[in-house]
């Protein structure tokens, strides 16, 4: 059973399976049911990949598979809103497709994810059939947010052809990245407009890339040409700028806003000061930026430093404190990891130049661990608000509650038990992913999920892994989440507030 399904995709025990298997039925027995706002000890039936039954006391037949969760936590899957897989950037691909970052998920309590699909030369229909190819072989469940590169009247056509028939229901601006993916001031205020006519959620990475792309030069003037050199060059001054921007142009189009790869104090102050009047603005820190801080960018051999260049980059140790606090006060809503991953040779790509070091580090296997260690052990988050920070405020955000993001009937049977007196250690030998290297290695922790169920099948128990391809599913999610609710009495008061015009006379006097 321990042999390589999928022979040089995905590292440790990896069991095989076929796509048509058929779901089991299984009874979690005996552990506390955690959802956003509840928990009580109670069984939860599965039966053809949903949950059938949360109650106490469940008898079954013999023919079902019975999971003792006695002193443990029984959760919704992790939904991670922020990944990129199989990622065409910065002259390379990430090392992790869809299927192997999607079997490091579910070995991490993962049990579904948001890839951004990329434009293929600004076009969004050529950009979503290259993503549905590249998730072929998914192992669980995925959707889909679309970047907007380039503006015409194709693709403002476009995007509602990507909302009304493909399910994608959020777009994402890129105000950095210049030469490439970088877009306009004028370019936002289209697309956002054009987002909220069509109920879809506007997204921005956050920095100013013109003053990212002056920052660049001067490093490169004085001579640092390392990896130090990435973080110097995008201080978090610029993310500030950049987040109050796109918040106060969505607030000038009345549109409400995800700012991705929250990383900076900055960043974080803005987001706070536009909820506190009222704006409606989600703030999505990732897990490298409420664990890691910058020190490391400094050491004197490449190779350590460069896998962790990452946009926004890692900062300053002091911000990832003030992050964690703001996710434990509400300030902050979900928590992504922008999994983007490149191996040891990929990164040296960037040897004499940070500029071309590619950007991104890992984390989707690793999140649900990482948070759980991090903001529940350490007693800054609730039990139930980890379970609203790692899935269901992902799921209503993105329009897919409940059937996504909770334990209750009629739900999808995407289900981890957690052992909270357990433990996790974090190493490039053990883990799941293609690439060499882990950002996390030698990082230990309390808490560890012991088995995940994704569709109704256990795909991680007992430290083995079972992703096959096929068993994942393309989630359609619909627009208009509860973001837009009220929207309009907004822009009802906007026009009432408008002075009435001065009606001034036509006719010239000498
Ligand atoms: N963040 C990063 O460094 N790489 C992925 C692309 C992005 O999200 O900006
Ligand atoms: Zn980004
Ligand atoms: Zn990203």
């Amino acid at each position: 059973n321990n042999q390589f399904c999928d022979a040089g995709t995905a590292y440790g025990k990896l069991a095989c399976g076929t796509a048509t298997a058929p779901t089991s039925k299984i009874l979690i027995k005996g552990g506390t049911v955690v959802n956003a706002h509840h928990k009580e000890v109670s069984d939860v039936y599965i039966e053809d990949g949903i949950i059938a039954a949360v109650q106490k006391n469940i008898v079954v037949a013999d023919d079902v598979k019975i999971i003792d969760a006695t002193g443990k936590y029984v959760m919704p899957g992790g939904i991670d809103p922020h990944t990129h897989l199989a990622m065409e950037f910065m002259g390379t691909e990430t090392i992790d497709d869809f299927f192997s970052g999607q079997a490091a998920a579910l070995a991490g309590g993962t049990t579904m994810h948001i890839d951004f699909v990329i434009p293929v030369d600004g076009s969004l229909s050529a950009g979503y059939e290259a993503y549905v190819k590249k998730a072929e072989r998914s192992a669980m469940d995925y959707g889909f947010h679309m970047a907007i590169t380039k503006w015409d009247d194709t693709v403002s056509r476009e995007m509602e052809v990507m909302v009304k028939e493909k399910g994608i229901n959020s777009f994402k601006f890129f105000m950095a990245y210049k030469g490439s993916l970088m877009i306009s001031d004028e370019l936002l205020l289209e697309g956002f407009k054009k987002c909220k006519s069509l109920g879809a959620l506007a997204m921005v990475h956050a920095e100013n890339g013109d003053a990212v792309f002056e920052g660049q030069k001067r490093m490169i003037e004085l001579g640092i040409t390392g990896p130090e050199g990435h973080a110097l060059s995008r201080p978090p001054a610029l993310e500030g700028e950049a987040t109050s921007r796109a918040i106060r142009l969505a607030g000038f189009v009345n549109t409400p806003l995800y700012v991705v790869h929250v990383m900076s104090i900055d960043a974080m102050e803005e987001i706070a000061k536009a909820r506190k009047s009222g704006q409606k603005v989600i703030g999505e820190p990732v897990v490298s930026g409420l664990e890691l801080d910058d020190s490391i960018l400094w050491d004197s051999d490449f190779h350590r430093a460069a896998k962790y260049v990452m946009s926004p980059p890692i900062r300053a140790p002091g911000h990832s404190k003030a992050l964690q606090a703001a996710l434990s006060t509400g300030v902050l809503q979900l928590v992504g990891t922008d999994h983007c991953t490149f191996n040891s040779t990929q990164k040296a790509m960037g040897i004499d130049d940070f500029r071309k070091i590619p950007n991104g580090v890992n984390g989707l296997e690793e999140r649900m661990h990482l948070v759980w260690d991090t903001m529940v052990a350490s007693g800054q988050l609730s039990v139930t608000e980890f379970v609203k920070v790692t899935s269901s405020e992902c799921a209503r955000i993105f329009n897919i509650y409940p059937k996504k993001g909770a334990i209750l009937v009629g739900s999808d049977a995407d289900v981890i038990v957690l052992n909270p007196n357990s433990s996790f250690e974090i190493s490039a030998k053990s883990h799941h992913y293609r690439t060499d290297t882990n950002v996390y290695e030698g990082r230990r922790g309390k808490g560890k999920v012991e088995v995940t169920i994704a569709g109704g099948r256990i795909v991680w128990e007992e430290e083995e892994l079972k992703a096959v391809p096929g068993w994942g599913k393309y989630i359609k999610m619909a627009p208009f989440n509860y973001l837009f609710d009220g929207l309009e009495r907004a822009d009802a008061e906007y026009l009432s507030s408008l002075r009435a015009p001065v009606m001034r006379s036509s006719i010239h006097t000498t």
